[in-house]
């Protein structure tokens, strides 16, 4: 079975077609600058990499493109659109509707619009992609895989913010964490490399990408998490502030004359690690070279990057009364050993964990990077939110498909 999966974002579009006969990508790319000049294509078959520069007005003539490269005869790996059996898309927000993947039909659009108003700037462009291929794969089934999902789990008093309850009636505000495909599939990585059972297991996964989370995964459910209501809480993000005094916001609003658009512009946008260094850098490679170089800027937004994950993880491991392992993952936890030695070594050893300085050398790599005797164990897991999609929308379709049968 070909399973294509699709992540559309405001103004990108990411997808892979995989093989799951044995789980492979036969081919993946990036579409950036969507109704941007300048739209450009990177696609990747096996080693071999090609660009596309060509101006992509909206989501659907990209999905357009899409298509068409994957059935190209040079850049493509099918000969048609028949040999696409399904298609995944990653749904930011499921709200609590959704605690697991579901087949899309009409009402299942209806609901994830319903639940725009939670993420504008998530699920808008999640169902235009949807719409989209719907039109270009009419007949193919498909399958939305929420951000959201996981953290159903989480037991109301973990979820819910101590303002006036019927503000959680009537809008229901609330945390519903994201990034949950991912720390799914690294909870359950993280039992396997440790060769224990899931549902033993305390976990911490650290998330830390461009948005960046950290959840608290205790026997192989999600007990709570850093990300809330959007995914502007929590951790100090590439342009978002994570975690700020409410107070804050009126403020600033009041001081600086600024719409709630705005001010939500500036929290999402302007924040973060870009924030804190003056607007030079949301990257944390760049952060890292020039902390690592003497920049006293970059010095300091890195202490308190790493300074606020170290508070999540003292905070997980009171939340699920101790903790059996730490995983890293995601761009800067997969690709950084200074992020973690810094956090690990400055901030962790009081939870008798100790760091091998040399297997923490390495990048992406999927390992264990505490000693032997760390009573904690420490470990980079390679995040996989599209195989995870993909797996999802496989046992979907051929449950259904096995469900006609017996009419
Ligand atoms: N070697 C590295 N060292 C530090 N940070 C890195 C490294 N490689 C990538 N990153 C960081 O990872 C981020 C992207 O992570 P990713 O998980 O792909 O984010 P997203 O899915 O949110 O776009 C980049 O913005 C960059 O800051
Ligand atoms: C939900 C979220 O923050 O996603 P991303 O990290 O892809 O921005
Ligand atoms: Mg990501």
């Amino acid at each position: 079975m070909k399973v294509l999966v699709i992540n559309c974002g405001s103004s990108s579009i990411k997808y892979q077609l995989l093989e799951m006969d044995n789980e492979t990508a036969l081919a993946k790319g990036l579409l950036e600058r969507i109704g941007i000049p300048g739209s450009r294509l990177k696609h990747k078959k096996g080693a071999d990499k090609y660009e596309i520069n060509r101006d992509v007005a909206n989501h659907k003539e990209g999905l357009n493109l899409i298509i068409s490269t994957l059935i190209d005869e040079k850049m493509g790996v099918i000969r048609d659109t028949s040999e696409i059996d399904a298609v995944g898309h990653r749904v930011v927000h499921g709200g609590e509707l959704f605690a697991s993947s579901v087949r899309i039909t009409d009402r299942v659009i209806k609901e994830i619009e319903a639940n725009a108003f939670l993420a504008p700037l998530h699920n808008p462009p999640n169902i235009q992609g949807i719409k989209a291929t719907m039109e270009l794969l009419p007949g193919v089934p498909q399958v939305a895989v929420f951000d959201t999902a996981f953290h159903q789990s989480m037991d109301s008093k973990a979820y819910l913010y101590a303002i006036p309850y019927e503000y959680y009636e009537k809008y229901k505000i609330r945390r519903y964490g994201f990034h949950g495909t991912s720390h799914r599939y690294v909870a359950a990585r993280t039992a396997v490399i440790l060769k224990k059972p899931l549902e033993e297991l305390k976990i911490i996964t650290v998330h830390i990408g461009n948005g960046a989370s950290i959840a608290a995964v205790k026997h192989g459910k999600s007990i709570d998490t850093s990300m809330g209501f959007t995914p502007l809480e929590g951790l100090i993000m590439g342009t978002r502030s994570g975690d700020i005094d409410p107070a804050i916001v009126p403020f600033l609003q009041e001081q600086e004359g600024l719409s709630p658009k705005e001010i939500t512009e500036i929290l999402n946008k302007k924040s973060g690690v870009l924030g804190l260094t003056r607007g030079q850098y949301s990257d944390m490679r760049e952060i890292e070279d020039g902390a690592i170089a003497g920049d006293p800027i970059c010095k300091l937004a890195h202490d308190i990057y790493e300074y606020r994950i170290a508070k999540y993880i003292g905070a997980y491991a009171a939340a699920m009364n101790g903790v059996d392992a730490i995983s890293f993952t995601a761009g800067v936890g997969e690709n950084s050993p200074y992020l973690r030695k810094n956090v690990v070594t400055k901030y962790l050893g009081y939870l008798g964990i100790t760091l091998d300085e040399k297997e923490n050398d390495c990048k992406a790599c999927e390992k264990i990077i505490s000693t032997h005797d760390s009573t904690v164990k420490v470990l980079i897991v390679p995040t996989n939110e599209e195989l995870v999609i993909a797996r999802d929308t496989k046992e979907i379709v051929e449950k259904n498909l096995n469900e006609l049968k017996l009419w």
